[in-house]
C-alpha cells in the first residue's frame, strides 16, 4: 500500500474514531449533565408542586378544623340535634359553607348518623339533612373507619354516590370531651383540583400523590386513582407501582418513602431516583407532606425535559472542528511530503529503468527537501555521466568509421572508404545531373620492386605514391588505394581533356618522383567520364578497361576511354 493511500485510510479512521468518541463523550458529558441537573430540577419542581398543593388544602383544613370546633355545631351535637339549636347549627354550617374554597360542607353524627350537605348551588337548602349513613352499607364504610381510626383529619378521594360527585373530601373528627361525636369537613371538586394543581401540562413531568400505603390519591388520569382507599383491603389498592414497569423500582420508591417519614423532621428533603416509567427511563422525585400524610412522586422525563439533542450543535461544532484539523493535516502532509514523494519516486523509476531522470523535480522541505536535492544530485550525475559516455561512444564509432575506410598504410581512403564516395556521387549525379572521373592508377612490376628490393621498398613506394596522389586531388576529390598497388581517384574535371590531362600529369608525377633506391617507379592510368545517372559498377568498369588499354599498349601510359 502506497503511502498515499496509507495516510489517507489513516485520516479516515482517525475521523471516523473521533466521530465515535466525540458522539460517545458527547452523550456522557450530556447524560452527567442532564442527570445532574435533572435531580436538581425534581428538587425545586417537587418542593414547588407540593407548596403549591398543600396552600390551598392547608387553608381548607384550617378552615375544617375551625368548624369542629365551632360551640354551635357541638352544643347542637351534644344535645341529640336539639331542633331548638338546629337554626343557629345550619347557620354556622351555611357561614363555613360560604368560606370553604368549593362553597360545601358536610357534617356527619355518631350517635344518629345523620349526614348533613349543602352545596355551592344551596340546592339543599333548607333540607340539609339528606340521609343516615349505615354501618351496614359499603358506601358508607369511610365515615364508620376513620371514626374507628381516630386520625384527627383525614384527607379521601371518593365518589359520593348518593350525591353524584367525586370529590377530595377533608375529613376532622369532632369531638367532645375526648369522645368523638361526627366528623366535619368540605369537599373539593375533583375534577378542576386536578386540573388547577395537579396536571398542570408541563412537558415531561407528571406528578401524582400518594398516601404512606403508595396508593394514588391524586393523579391527572383518574382511572389510576385508589378512590375511598381507607376501606379497601391491602393488595387491591391502586398503587403507584401501576405506573413503574420493573417491580425492583417499586421496591426502591417504597424505601425511599420509608426513608423521607422516618426522617420527616429534615424539612423539605427531596429524595430522587431514576425508574422506568412507560418504557422510558424517568427521574423520580419524591418528597413526604407530613401536614396532609402524604407523598408527592414526580417524575421527569429527561429525554423530554432536556432533550440530550439540544447538546448536537456543541458536538457537531467539536466534530466538524476535528474533522477540519485532520483533512488539513492531510493535505498539508500530502502536499509537503506525499506528493514530493510520489514524483520522486517516479524519478527514480526513470533512472531504475535504464532512462534518464526528468530534470523537473519537486522542491521540498525538511529531510524530504534534503532527500530531493541528494537525488537531483545524483540525477544530475548520472544525466552528465550518461552524457559525456555517449559523446565518447559517438567520437569513437566516427573513429571506427573513419579508420574502417582508411587505408592503414598510405593513409588515404580504402576501398570500402571509396566505395561510400562513389555511392554518393553516383546518387548526387542522377539527382543533380551531374557528372564525375575516375582515375585508375597501376603501379608497373610492382612485384618485382618487392621481389628486388624488398617487401618493405614496396610499401615504401605505395607510401610515396599515396603521398603524391594527395596532392594531386582537390579538396572536394577523393584518392583511395584501391587494394595491393592499384589506386583509385574520384576526381571532378571540368571536361574530358581536363581529365585526360590530370590522367597524364598523375602518370608523369609518378614516374619523375616514386623512385626508390635508384629505380624509377611507373604507373598505367586508366581513366573514364561517369555519364550522367549511369551505375557505379559500370563506370568502375569501363575504368578498368581503360587501365587494361594503358598496361596492354607498354606501361607507363595514360589512356582514357570516354
Ligand atoms: N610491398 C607490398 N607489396 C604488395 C602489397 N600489396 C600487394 N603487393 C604485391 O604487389 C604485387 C602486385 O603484382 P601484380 O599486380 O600481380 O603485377 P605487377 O607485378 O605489378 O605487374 P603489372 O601490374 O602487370 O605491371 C604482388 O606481388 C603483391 O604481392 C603491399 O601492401 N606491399
Amino acid at each position: 500500500m502506497s503511502l498515499k493511500k496509507l495516510f489517507l485510510t489513516l485520516a479516515m479512521l482517525l475521523v471516523l474514531a473521533a466521530s465515535v468518541a466525540t458522539g460517545l463523550l458527547f452523550q456522557r458529558i450530556g447524560e452527567n449533565i442532564v442527570d445532574d441537573w435533572g435531580r436538581r430540577i425534581v428538587e425545586i419542581q417537587v418542593r414547588y408542586d407540593s407548596a403549591r398543593l398543600q396552600k390551598p388544602l392547608q387553608r381548607e383544613i384550617a378552615l375544617a378544623f375551625q368548624m369542629a370546633e365551632s360551640n354551635a355545631l357541638r352544643q347542637w351535637v351534644v344535645a341529640g340535634e336539639d331542633p331548638a339549636l338546629t337554626p343557629a347549627a345550619l347557620a354556622e354550617m351555611e357561614s363555613f359553607r360560604r368560606n370553604f374554597r368549593d362553597q360545601n360542607f358536610f357534617v356527619a353524627l355518631v350517635d344518629s348518623g345523620a349526614y348533613y350537605f349543602n352545596d355551592r348551588n344551596e340546592q339543599y337548602s333548607g333540607r340539609e339533612l339528606r340521609y343516615h349513613l349505615d354501618p351496614e352499607k359499603s358506601d358508607d364504610a369511610w365515615f364508620f373507619r376513620l371514626v374507628e381510626e381516630g386520625r384527627p383529619f383525614h384527607l379521601n378521594v371518593n365518589p359520593d354516590t348518593e350525591l353524584g360527585i367525586t370529590q377530595l373530601w377533608i375529613d376532622v373528627l369532632m369531638t367532645d370531651n375526648g369522645r368523638i361525636i361526627g366528623m366535619v369537613g368540605t369537599g373539593l371538586e375533583l375534577e378542576s383540583f386536578l386540573r388547577e394543581i395537579v396536571d398542570i401540562g408541563q412537558p415531561g413531568i407528571t406528578t401524582m400523590y400518594v398516601d404512606l400505603n403508595g396508593a394514588i390519591q391524586l393523579y391527572r388520569d383518574q382511572n389510576y386513582i385508589d378512590f375511598a382507599s381507607i376501606v379497601k383491603p391491602e393488595g387491591q389498592k391502586n398503587t403507584v407501582d401501576l405506573l413503574l414497569d420493573k417491580p425492583s423500582d417499586r421496591t426502591r420508591l417504597m424505601h425511599m418513602m420509608a426513608d423521607l417519614r422516618d426522617r420527616s423532621e429534615e424539612e423539605s428533603l427531596v429524595l430522587s431516583e431514576f425508574v422506568s416509567v412507560e418504557g422510558k427511563r424517568q427521574l423520580a422525585g419524591i418528597a413526604y407532606l407530613p401536614e396532609i400524610g402524604w407523598y408527592q412522586v414526580s417524575f421527569i422525563d429527561l429525554a423530554e425535559f432536556m432533550p440530550l439533542a439540544h447538546f448536537l450543535p456543541v458536538a457537531m461544532i467539536f466534530l466538524a472542528t476535528l474533522v477540519f484539523a485532520i483533512t488539513m493535516f492531510y493535505l498539508v502532509l500530502q502536499r509537503l511530503i506525499l506528493n514530493p514523494l510520489a514524483r520522486l519516486e517516479t524519478n527514480m523509476q526513470t533512472v531504475s529503468d535504464g532512462r534518464i531522470p526528468s530534470a523537473d523535480l519537486p522542491r521540498g522541505h525538511g529531510e524530504v527537501g534534503q532527500l530531493i536535492t541528494h537525488f537531483r544530485q545524483m540525477a544530475n550525475a548520472i544525466r552528465n555521466h550518461t552524457e559525456e559516455l555517449e559523446s565518447k561512444v559517438r567520437e569513437r564509432t566516427e573513429a571506427l568509421e573513419t579508420l574502417a575506410r582508411t587505408d592503414a598504410l598510405t593513409g588515404l581512403a580504402n576501398r570500402l572508404g571509396m566505395q561510400f564516395a562513389l555511392e554518393r556521387e553516383a546518387k548526387r549525379s542522377i539527382r543533380r545531373g551531374s557528372t564525375y572521373g575516375l582515375i585508375w592508377i597501376d603501379v608497373d612490376e610492382f612485384k618485382d620492386i618487392n621481389d628486388t628490393l624488398g617487401h618493405a621498398a614496396g610499401d615504401e613506394v605505395l607510401k610515396r605514391i599515396g603521398t603524391l596522389l594527395e596532392r594531386e586531388v582537390r579538396e572536394y576529390e577523393l584518392a583511395a588505394r584501391w587494394g595491393g598497388d592499384e589506386f583509385l581517384l574520384l576526381v571532378m574535371p571540368d571536361d574530358v581533356h581536363a581529365l585526360q590531362v590530370a590522367a597524364e600529369r598523375i602518370r608523369k608525377t609518378i614516374e619523375h618522383e616514386a623512385a626508390i633506391d635508384g629505380r624509377t617507379v611507373t604507373a598505367s592510368v586508366g581513366a573514364t567520364l561517369a555519364r550522367s545517372g549511369e551505375d557505379v559498377e559500370a563506370v568502375l568498369q569501363r575504368a578498368d578497361e581503360a587501365l587494361y588499354e594503358a598496361k596492354h599498349s607498354g606501361r607507363n601510359r595514360s589512356h582514357a576511354i570516354l
